[in-house]
């Protein structure tokens, strides 16, 4: 039977990239789906814009929502100071099989820990299954209309703090409305826009940025 998508980009990423190096992991992920086959990382556009978020706060505790193949639990997971940690969920297993690939070959299978489920099912778990307290830095890229439903879940799961940041993508193009007006009318919130690209594309798309002020 035909491969999947994810599966030609993990072969690519293990024909091509060097074990152990996440800048040429991210590269040859880039390289595939700007010129090969288009797949919906986040980028090297908004990529760059999710580095220097990730590079001003140093966070400690970071959460990702929606793996996909791992190309952003890698650009994330490289820029993170020893002791941090990313978990980052993913409901498909073929998916989640992927991305513990890519990680691997990426060599952060220390920083980066994959858990295999539904968001809203993870979410209220985190604190007694990981230790977790709160979260630093939160990067959204899992189905837009569940984006809402899950901030919504982690205010009421108090894993926010003054000054976490959630960074969310897509925000244009799928688009996430009904989050945008949320984090943008909330007081809890304080919010901007990054505009961009669609990854590999020259439609528009951005990211938003919201601070929890708690
Ligand atoms: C149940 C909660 C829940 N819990 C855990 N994991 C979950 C989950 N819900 C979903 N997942 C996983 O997350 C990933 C989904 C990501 C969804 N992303 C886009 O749809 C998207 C689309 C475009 C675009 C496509 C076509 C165009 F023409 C234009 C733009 C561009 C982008 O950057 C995009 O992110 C997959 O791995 C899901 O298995
Ligand atoms: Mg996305």
């Amino acid at each position: 039977t035909r491969t999947t998508r994810p599966q030609r980009l993990l072969k690519a990423v293990q024909d091509r990239a060097i074990r152990g190096n996440p800048k040429s992991v991210i590269s040859v992920i880039d390289h595939y789906c700007r010129n090969q086959e288009w797949a919906m990382n986040v980028g090297d556009e908004k990529g760059f814009i999710l580095d220097s978020v990730v590079s001003e706060l140093n966070p400690q505790t970071v959460l990702e929502l929606g793996t996909y193949c791992g190309y952003s639990a890698v650009r994330i997971g490289r820029l993170l100071h020893s002791g941090a940690r990313l978990l980052t969920l993913e409901f498909n297993p073929d998916y989640a099989a992927v991305a513990r690939e890519v990680i691997s070959w990426a060599g952060l299978e220390n920083t980066v820990q994959l858990v295999e489920g539904a968001s809203g099912d993870w979410i209220p778990r985190l604190r007694e299954h990981f230790g977790i307290h709160t979260f630093d830095f939160i990067f959204l890229d899992h189905w837009k209309e569940g984006y809402l439903a899950d901030i919504k879940l982690l205010e009421e799961c108090r894993l926010l703090r003054k000054g976490t940041v959630l960074l969310a993508d897509n925000v244009v193009c799928p688009g996430a409305p009904d989050y945008l007006e949320y984090v943008r009318k909330s007081p809890l919130y304080d919010s901007r826009y990054f505009k961009s690209h669609l990854e590999y594309t020259k439609a528009e798309d951005g990211l938003e940025k919201s601070v929890y002020l708690g």
